[in-house]
């Protein structure tokens, strides 16, 4: 049984897959303290409550901390007795190609959602994540990923005005009714969401218009949702796109190495 984990900058998604679909998943903060003891009690724990009786045989990680990698390596050798696969790491492959500046490290995240969307949807893809950064990973029409954007998250957005400013309110992202607010909540939650529509709008205009031809849109990350239904953004939203980007890489290890 395979263990994919996602590890972000605020969140790390944990999922159990068996070959065919995902058994379960689950979420803790990432913190780079946290030993492999702690993950072990932890994601036993959950196993027990959903009744999830298996033995985890293979591990493939993607980490966009270096730091947590240490110790999710101990949990692997120690309560898994396996070597994780570790995305970005010389030994483990890619099924597509990175053509970007020498010396420049992508985030392994935006490589295993390139893996997905080439995996789901082939090539000539728009790939937007919304995680404690935005990021926009552009897919040629060969899979290969090209580069993209990096723009700050929605949640980080919000946060850095309360931190800047002292009559700036921590605030939640929603949709506002109007543009134009008549409080400072309102006038914060519209900045961010429209400010963020016309973002996605833009950015994804430029980068077709950069490649002169049709790319299909695909969103990935908690807060899409939110967007979509203000406005068709995306041609589709995959919650799973970069745990399916992580089981595709481990196959494609495994019958290649
Ligand atoms: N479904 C959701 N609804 C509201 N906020 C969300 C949702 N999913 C994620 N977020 C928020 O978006 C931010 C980024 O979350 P996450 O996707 O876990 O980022 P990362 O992958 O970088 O760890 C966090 O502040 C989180 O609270
Ligand atoms: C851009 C990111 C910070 C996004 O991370 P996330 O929001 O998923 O935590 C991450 O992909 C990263 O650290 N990238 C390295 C630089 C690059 O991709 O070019
Ligand atoms: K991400």
């Amino acid at each position: 049984m395979l263990l994919t984990i996602d590890c972000g900058n605020t969140n790390t998604g944990f999922a159990i897959w068996d070959g065919t679909s995902f058994l379960a998943s689950w979420r803790c903060a990432t913190q780079h303290q946290r030993t492999a003891d702690e993950y072990y009690v932890w994601l036993q724990t959950l196993m027990h409550l959903h009744r999830i009786d298996v033995t985890i045989t293979d591990v493939i990680i993607s980490s966009t901390v270096p730091r947590v990698v240490l110790n999710l390596r101990v949990l692997c050798d120690r309560y898994f007795d396996t070597r994780p696969y570790v995305v970005g790491k010389p030994d483990t492959l890619l099924p597509v190609d990175v053509r970007v500046d020498a010396g420049t490290q992508v985030g392994p995240d935006r490589l295993v959602n390139t893996v997905a969307g080439w995996d789901r949807h082939g090539g000539d893809l728009i790939l937007v994540d919304f995680g404690t950064a935005t990021t926009f990973d552009v897919v040629d029409t060969d899979g290969a990923y090209i580069g993209g954007v990096i723009a700050p998250g929605v949640n980080l957005s919000l946060e850095a005005l309360h931190m800047a400013a002292a009559a700036l309110p921590h605030v939640d992202i929603t949709q506002p009714q109007r543009v134009i607010g008549t409080n400072t909540v309102a006038c914060m939650q519209s900045g961010i969401f429209w400010g963020y529509v016309g973002l996605i709008k833009e950015t994804s205009a430029r980068i077709r218009a950069e490649r002169g031809r049709a790319m299909k849109t695909v969103a990935t990350g908690g807060l899409a949702p939110l967007f979509q239904q203000a406005e068709d953004l995306f041609d589709s939203y995959e919650e799973d796109l970069t745990m399916h980007g992580l089981t595709v890489i481990h196959r494609f290890n495994k019958e290649n190495t």
